[in-house]
């Protein structure tokens, strides 16, 4: 059975007290579903939101991290840093990340090494651009992103990988890709993987979908048999309509 996984990926918004005050609301919330519930909050707030989130069933996560493990990289957060405030699990890949910092899947795949090699789960985003989709390539850019990345790895790695699946025409647009898109796209995923490491380990990797997930669309989304669960951005900044998401399943 694979991990249902609803994810809040908080982007860069909300100083130290919208961070706050957001964990208040989200403590309020009741969890129905068995869905796994993380939130990324700005790297600036992971420390006290994983304190504040202590002893809840929800799991604080970052939204990007270094390959290297320290040096001269200004600006930048290594694994083993993540780790020492007790953080376990990284967004990397994330369409923002490859269009505004110029990340690239030779980049993304040194950056999966090093959490991977600081023991921690990673989210790892792909997707199209709507230009790929017009013309019809949507399936062979998202079969690179993940062979690029991701294809060096031993099967035994796949146990701390989560893949995201995020069209980029999607992402904070209001347009969804349709279930039925969403479905056909995670099919592929999950034949691209079955293809390279067999059938066991495509069967146990969640596939979640993002972009433009909302609590009236999310359960119809997350009812196709292979999609796992859900990265969700703008919706995940209101407590309640985070809840109606990671209770749709
Ligand atoms: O990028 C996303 C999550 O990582 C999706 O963002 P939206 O839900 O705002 O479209």
């Amino acid at each position: 059975m694979r991990k249902q996984i609803v994810a809040g990926n908080w982007k860069m918004n909300n100083d130290l007290s919208q961070t706050e005050a957001l964990i208040t609301s989200l403590k309020g919330q009741t969890k129905t579903s068995n869905a796994e519930v993380m939130v990324a909050p700005t790297a600036t707030n992971l420390w006290q939101a994983n304190k504040s989130l202590m002893g809840t069933d929800i799991e604080v996560i970052a939204q990007n991290m270094h390959f290297a493990e320290s040096g001269a990289y200004t600006g930048e957060i290594s694994a083993s840093m993540l780790k020492s405030i007790g953080i376990n699990t990284v967004i990397l890949g994330h369409s923002e990340r490859r269009e505004y910092f110029n990340e690239t899947d030779e980049l993304l795949a040194k950056k999966v090494d090093a959490a991977l090699a600081n023991d921690m789960r990673v989210i790892f985003c792909f997707g199209e651009e709507l230009a790929d989709r017009k013309a019809g390539n949507e399936e062979t850019v998202v079969g690179n992103q993940i062979k690029n990345a991701l294809f060096h790895l031993e099967a035994e790695a796949f146990k701390n990988i989560v893949l995201a699946y995020e069209p980029v025409w999607a992402i904070g647009t209001g347009e969804t890709a349709s279930p039925e898109q969403a479905q056909d796209m995670h099919a592929f995923i999950r034949k691209t993987l079955a293809d390279k490491y067999g059938d066991a380990v495509a069967n146990s990797v969640s596939v979640l979908y993002g972009g433009s997930v909302k609590p009236a669309n999310a359960n119809e989304i997350f009812s196709k048999p292979d999609v796992d669960g859900g990265l969700i951005g703008g919706a995940s900044l209101n407590a309640e309509d985070f809840y109606a998401i990671v209770n749709a399943f």
